[in-house]
């Protein structure tokens, strides 16, 4: 039934984390949720020269503390893989495939007819081009879905937050939830007193011109497995 759309505010920001964990947060309130990757690149060819399960939909699971699903074996939770680690327009050009997003859009039909919500991660940030043609947030505003936005306390993350805010409310998109992940904010990758501010700035922010969407806080995890790896979640969250 509902889709929503996990961006970031760059890649490496940690969406796979958040999307893993806010799916099994969703499943510990009883919602039947499967997540998706919109294309993943960067993977390596299997000893028989195919393209595997995606990497981010194997982490997924790993967090879900689920096994693969028919859906992920089938592919239908990531019909487009590819080897290059570049954008997906730049990756599906050197494969020489043509992708299509509706092949997408239908998987994503095809889970929601399974499942009550689909987590769909996208790939780096929000104005990355799929293809030639087409950027990730013009493929979410032709299909509407709210968009869940992963940031961090990273120098440099407010603006890139405010930016993706802008851009979102630019198409007319309703910003679900921004994920705060504290991946960055250790003593050496970024100053506690930069961290600390960029968490309240970016809150305050929130609160006073998105007073709807939800302001979630994701831990610093010690790997996949964690055992406390929980985002609370709002009841009702979708
Ligand atoms: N909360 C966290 N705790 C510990 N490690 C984290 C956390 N968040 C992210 N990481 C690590 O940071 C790295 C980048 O995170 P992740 O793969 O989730 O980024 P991404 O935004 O999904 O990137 P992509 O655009 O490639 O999908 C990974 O090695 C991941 O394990
Ligand atoms: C390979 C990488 N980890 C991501 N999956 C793709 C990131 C694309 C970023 C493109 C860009 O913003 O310049
Ligand atoms: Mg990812």
């Amino acid at each position: 039934m509902s889709v929503l759309f996990v961006s970031g505010i760059d890649t490496d920001i940690g969406k796979t984390y958040a999307t893993g964990l806010l799916a099994k947060s969703l499943m510990q309130q009883g919602v039947n949720v499967i997540t998706q990757k919109l294309v993943q690149t960067g993977i390596s060819k299997q000893p028989d020269g195919e393209l595997g399960i995606a990497d981010d939909i194997l982490s997924h699971r790993q967090l879900m503390q689920m096994p693969l699903q028919p859906c992920d074996l089938d592919f239908t939770t990531c019909p487009y893989r590819y080897e290059k680690p570049a954008s997906p327009h730049l990756a599906t050009k050197l494969s020489g495939e043509i992708l299509d997003p509706d092949m997408i859009t239908n998987a994503t039909k095809r889970l929601q007819a399974q499942y009550d919500a689909v987590l769909l991660e996208g790939a780096g940030g929000l104005l990355v081009p799929i293809t030639e043609n087409l950027l990730t947030l013009d493929y979410i505003a032709e299909r509407g879905y709210p968009i869940v936005l992963v940031t961090s306390g990273r120098l440099g993350s407010i603006n890139h937050t405010l930016l993706s805010l802008e851009a979102i409310k630019s198409r007319g998109l309703m910003i679900h939830s921004v994920i705060y992940n504290h991946i960055h904010d250790d003593a050496e990758q970024t100053d506690a007193e930069i961290a600390n501010s960029t968490i309240d700035f970016l809150q305050a922010y929130l609160a006073r011109y998105y007073p709807k969407a939800h302001w979630l806080v994701l831990a610093k995890q010690a790997n996949e497995h964690s055992d406390k790896a929980d985002i609370a979640l709002p009841t009702a969250f979708i």
